[in-house]
């Protein structure tokens, strides 16, 4: 496991990983064409064990094509795709889980009215008892369930409650903890934090890093700056099915990735438009990073 370096925003980050390893997943110009439509161009990502890679972009900016390429739904159409260093080409989603890649969406995929337990184990079940007097082992799931909800830090009233009463920020941590006990190596999480209020966003940003700290790859799928910028080593940007960003941590700041995201010359015309309609000096309008920065909300009515 690699050392870790408290920042000043508080973030616990990974350092490089030790020299020699090499990147779990890395895409080389890669690109996916839907007929004549090119959704993604010459885009390149280098995913490395105990590292978070934060994707960030615009509705339509290409994110949801990248990561359906890296958890075999689709096939890229342009450039390299490698795992552990050798071109792959997935069939199915099947194939990218077999070597590893796990992928918690945003739907999560579970069935509300089952305990927390039975979800944990969905498709997955564990059995005992020879054929054909096989039953499920449900002391087994209950207490496998428990043991990993609280290696990951996750601790839960109760495990028998339906994980539809769950908020929505538990139930990613869950589905976090579910892909890291069944083995991933890498975790695609598309916009974990995109339906949740501040606190609750907070919660699964803890799971992410502590997913990093068991040293998995994460490519966290976001729109949000702040949130990447909380635990992310790598930001990419994509506009327009294009990398307008590839940085490392240390040679970006956290205004410079808002202002990639938020397209800095955009808003600034805004900016100016809005002065205009409002008749006031722009320099009366909020700062450009004040207008990207996420709204204090809690939708679910949860602190
Ligand atoms: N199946 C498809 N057929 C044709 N065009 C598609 C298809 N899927 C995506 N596109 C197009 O590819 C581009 C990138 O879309 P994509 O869904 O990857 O973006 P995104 O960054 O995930 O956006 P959002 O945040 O809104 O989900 C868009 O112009 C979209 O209309």
């Amino acid at each position: 496991m690699t050392d870790k370096a408290t920042t000043t925003h508080g973030a616990v980050l990974a350092d490089t990983p030790a020299a020699g390893q090499g990147p779990l997943v890395e895409l080389r110009g890669a690109g996916k064409s839907y007929g004549n439509i090119r959704a993604l161009h010459g885009v390149d990502l280098t995913v490395h064990a105990g590292q978070v890679t934060c994707v960030l972009g615009d509705n339509g900016a290409g994110k949801s094509t990248l990561i359906k390429i890296v958890s075999g739904l689709h096939q890229h159409t342009e450039g390299e795709f490698l795992v552990d260093g050798g071109p792959v080409r997935f069939a199915s989603p099947r194939e990218a889980l077999d070597r590893g890649i796990a992928t918690v969406y945003q739907d999560l995929a579970t069935v509300p009215l089952m305990p927390v337990w039975r979800n944990f184990f969905l498709g997955s079940e564990m059995t005992k008892g020879p054929w054909p007097v096989r039953r499920l082992d449900i002391a087994r799931m209950k207490q496998t369930a428990d043991q990993e909800l609280r290696n990951m830090g996750i601790v839960l009233d109760d495990l028998e409650q339906p994980i539809g009463t769950l908020s929505g920020g538990q139930r990613q941590c869950v589905a976090i903890a579910r892909a890291v006990y069944f083995g991933a190596r890498v975790l695609i999480l598309d916009e974990p934090t995109a339906a949740l209020g501040v606190k609750q966003s907070g919660v699964v940003l803890k799971y992410i890093a502590a997913a990093r700290d068991r040293g998995l790859g994460v490519i966290f799928i976001t729109h949000n700056p702040h949130h990447a910028y909380m635990v992310g080593d790598h930001f990419s940007v994509l506009r327009l099915g294009t990398l307008e960003l590839s940085a490392a941590r240390s040679e970006v700041s956290l205004e410079e990735l808002t202002n990639h995201m938020a397209g800095g010359a955009e808003l600034a015309a805004l900016k100016h438009e809005l002065a205009q309609v409002r008749g006031v000096d722009t320099e009366e309008l909020p700062e450009e990073s004040d207008l990207t920065a996420p709204v204090a909300h809690s939708p679910e009515g949860t602190p």
